[in-house]
């Protein structure tokens, strides 16, 4: 499946047992030797009242909180296969519960939580609070927002996406040490009043065609600067989503589309 070109496996582990190293994992998804996909992605049985558990791996293996395109095919996933015939889906993960709302035309819209600024594992926001930080990396000085929406970004804000470093100063922020858990690097250029145009260099998968959480963080970090309104139309390599955020405290909402791409079986 894929959310705008960001490509995953899902399984449904709820028919069956599914046990899978990191080492399986990184060797699934490799896109010559194994099927490919950026995140692998769970449909298990809730553990505390949802309708599911929703578990994510990244490409390289490690297990994360988030994934925003992720919750759209995982939306599309337990409708299709009548794991559900609810329309709106709560499902919980290790950073809290999310709902899912299959609209029509294989639309949904993601409750994506509240977005926290004072992550506890990002020790640099937790006490300082600030719009923007500013770090060394490679040969300069870059400006950051950083935040978390479930799962930790940096956002920084550039003249031009499509001249923007994301592989280098992508990778180096990535795994800063300002960053204990490593981090997701947006790149956001402000196209209008309510839009922009974003790039993401992803934790644990380098540049993907779109990040669903990456583009609530950059639409936080944008109207926390003044820079846009919302509803924001946000414009990834892989497509458009639509993010909307009324404020500290408020959830974002995140609406774009999910696409079954085929179904298949792992001999692991
Ligand atoms: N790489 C992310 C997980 C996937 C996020 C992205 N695919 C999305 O749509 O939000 C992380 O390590 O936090």
């Amino acid at each position: 499946m894929h959310g705008l070109g960001n490509d995953f496996v899902v399984i449904d582990a709820i028919n069956q047992t599914v046990q899978l190293t990191a080492e399986q994992i990184k060797a699934l998804a490799d896109r010559h030797y194994g099927i490919g996909f950026d995140q692998l992605l769970l449909v298990e049985p809730a553990r505390m009242g949802a309708d599911f558990r929703y578990v994510i791996y990244n490409a390289d293996g490690s297990e994360v909180s988030q994934c925003g395109n992720g919750a759209r095919c995982f939306a599309l996933f337990v409708t299709q296969k009548g794991l559900t015939n609810k329309r709106s889906i709560r499902v919980e993960t290790d950073a809290g519960e999310l709902v899912l709302t299959v609209n029509e035309e294989q639309l949904v819209t993601v409750d994506m939580g509240v977005p926290k600024l004072d992550p506890a594992n990002v020790p640099l926001i937790a006490k300082q609070q600030q719009l923007q930080y500013s770090v060394d990396v490679l040969d300069r000085t870059v400006a950051f927002s950083a935040l978390s929406m479930g799962n930790p970004h940096a956002v920084l804000q550039v003249e031009n996406v499509a001249t923007a470093e994301v592989e280098a100063v992508g990778a180096a922020l990535e795994s800063h040490s300002l960053f204990p858990e490593r981090a997701n690097i947006g790149f956001s250029e402000i196209t209008g009043p309510d839009s922009l145009a974003l790039r993401v260099y992803e934790r644990g998968a380098g540049e993907t065609l779109a990040c669903g959480s990456g583009a609530c963080a950059a639409v936080v970090a944008a109207v926390r600067l003044g820079k846009v309104t919302t509803p924001t139309t946000v414009a990834l390599t892989g497509g458009e989503l639509t993010i909307d955020w009324q404020g500290e405290g408020a959830p974002v909402m995140m609406s774009g589309p999910a696409t079954f791409v085929f179904d298949g079986m792992i001999d692991i």
